[in-house]
């Protein structure tokens, strides 16, 4: 049940004002999570739909993705990027190249995304200040939306951002902007487009091809580097976009015993990660010594990329 309330200070403890709200914000409780009605354009989050400065690109952004995305596509991206031989850097330095990323993808967020990956960690270490693992998950969950700048391939939007799917059985209707698959070619391959498609049942997500993008990569990137972030680390990071999944519960058939324990701590994170986009700038620099710790403590000083 969600209890709709007027609240003063919305959530994070972050004043009204500071946060672009009125005086009086609007949010609903959800769980003990206050979430916001309205995304900083005015209107509700992930709303597809709504007439706004962002629905065109938006809608263009995701007709590209859904013709172009396909299972011989993914094949051949995880086999190329698979092998990390383009870049060697630190999980901080990544988090600075982030800086000059906009993602065309996000109805919700203009602001560059290194903002987004401190909004979304300092929210989630304020409401779980012992799981220090979550906040590190929070920091680099969308750092492989480098694959957008030229020495990792400058790859074109539809290949690195947006949600995430499934390839190799059929395209559920809950996906955003589902009517653009017609035109994929998977769409019509009978081995691709049923209910089980390639995989058969509770195989296990780790077992199934997604759409190529930032959290693929960034899973890929962390796995092998041999990070010692637990197993839902992992999963929120490869399927943090994979909201037909975690919205809408489908594919659920897909799923083995250890995604089903691992989707809680998704579907947290996910609040996070959705409600935190605002307009309201973190410090790098203040909080930059509390990441540097935590990046010490699960990852090697240097990454293959
Ligand atoms: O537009 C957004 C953005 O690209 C996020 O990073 C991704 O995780 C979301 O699922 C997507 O809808
Ligand atoms: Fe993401
Ligand atoms: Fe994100």
């Amino acid at each position: 049940m969600t209890v709709t309330l007027l609240v003063e200070n919305p959530e994070f403890g972050v004043a009204a004002e500071e946060k672009g709200f009125n005086e009086e914000s609007e949010l609903v409780l959800d769980g003990g999570f206050l979430v916001p009605y309205a995304n900083s354009f005015g209107h509700g989050f992930r709303d597809y739909d709504a007439e706004s400065e962002r629905q065109e690109g938006v809608e263009s952004f995701y007709k590209l993705n859904h013709i172009n995305q396909t299972f011989d596509f993914v094949k051949n991206m995880r086999k190329e990027y698979g092998q990390l031989n383009r870049v060697e850097m630190s999980i901080w330095e990544c988090c600075e190249l982030l800086n000059d990323v906009v993602d065309e993808s996000d109805p919700d967020l203009d602001e560059p995304q290194i903002q987004h990956l401190l909004q979304t960690a300092e929210a989630i270490r304020k409401d779980y200040p012992n799981e220090d693992w979550l906040h590190l998950t929070a920091l680099i969950h969308d750092l492989g939306k480098v694959l957008l700048l030229p020495s990792f391939g400058g790859l074109p939007q539809w290949a690195v951002v947006g949600d995430t799917y499934p390839l190799g059985c059929a395209f559920d209707k809950s996906i955003v902007h589902h009517k653009y698959f017609v035109e994929n070619p998977d769409y019509y391959n009978p081995a691709y487009n049923t209910k089980y498609g390639v995989y058969s049942p509770n195989c296990g997500l780790d077992n199934v091809m997604m759409s190529w993008g930032h959290d693929d990569y960034m899973y890929l990137v962390a796995k092998e580097n041999k990070t010692t972030l637990p197993s839902a680390a992992l999963f929120v990071i490869r399927y943090h976009s994979f909201y037909s999944l975690h919205r809408s519960d489908a594919y659920k058939h897909l799923m083995n015993e250890e995604d089903v324990e691992n989707l809680k701590w998704l579907r947290i994170f996910n609040k996070y990660d959705l409600y935190s986009k605002s307009k309201v700038r973190v410090n790098v620099e203040k909080v930059k010594p509390y990441y540097l710790s935590l990046i010490e403590k699960y990852f090697p000083a240097k990454l293959q990329w």
